[in-house]
């Protein structure tokens, strides 16, 4: 699996513990977040790692910033992504199962390193359960033009 990690200058703490995991897990990826010395625009770092995911060149993306939204909404925007904003370990896994989410956002500002970590790796362990839930996305798909 190949991860793109994204973020802007408010989520720097757990984008360098995501990436501490994903070394541990051994998963290859790139970091294509702002270096931060400054302040900076949301859709700049998360629209282009999603057309990322969204092309193939990365299988999934992980976006972190304050609140996590800003994020998620932007990356929403780009067809074929199904970005889930996740806070909790639950969330985590039922939109691998469910949603087949191919990214997500998460809000330093909003939860701490330790529990961003443990969301991270269940929803980079977890399998989409497909069935019902593939009609379900298909239909998105199907707005989308795909
Ligand atoms: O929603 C957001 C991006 O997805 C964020 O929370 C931003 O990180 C936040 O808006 C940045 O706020 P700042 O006051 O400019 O640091």
């Amino acid at each position: 699996m190949k991860v793109i990690i994204s973020g802007d200058h408010a989520g720097m703490t757990i984008r360098n513990e995501v990436k501490n995991l994903l070394d541990e897990m051994g998963i290859t990826y790139e970091d294509s977040g702002c270096s931060c010395e400054t302040s900076v625009d949301y859709p700049d770092y998360a629209l282009p790692a999603a057309q990322r995911v969204a092309s193939g060149e990365f299988d999934r993306g992980i976006l972190i910033c304050g609140t996590g939204i800003g994020m998620s909404i932007t990356a929403n925007k780009v067809k074929g992504i199904r970005c889930a904003l996740t806070h909790d370990v639950y969330s985590a896994k039922l939109t691998r199962q469910h949603n087949d989410s191919n990214m997500i956002a998460m809000g330093e500002r909003v939860i701490g390193p330790g529990l961003a970590r443990e969301i991270a790796k269940v929803w980079l362990e977890t399998d989409f359960d497909g069935g019902r839930h593939a009609n379900r996305i298909g239909k998105i798909a199907e707005y989308e033009g795909q």
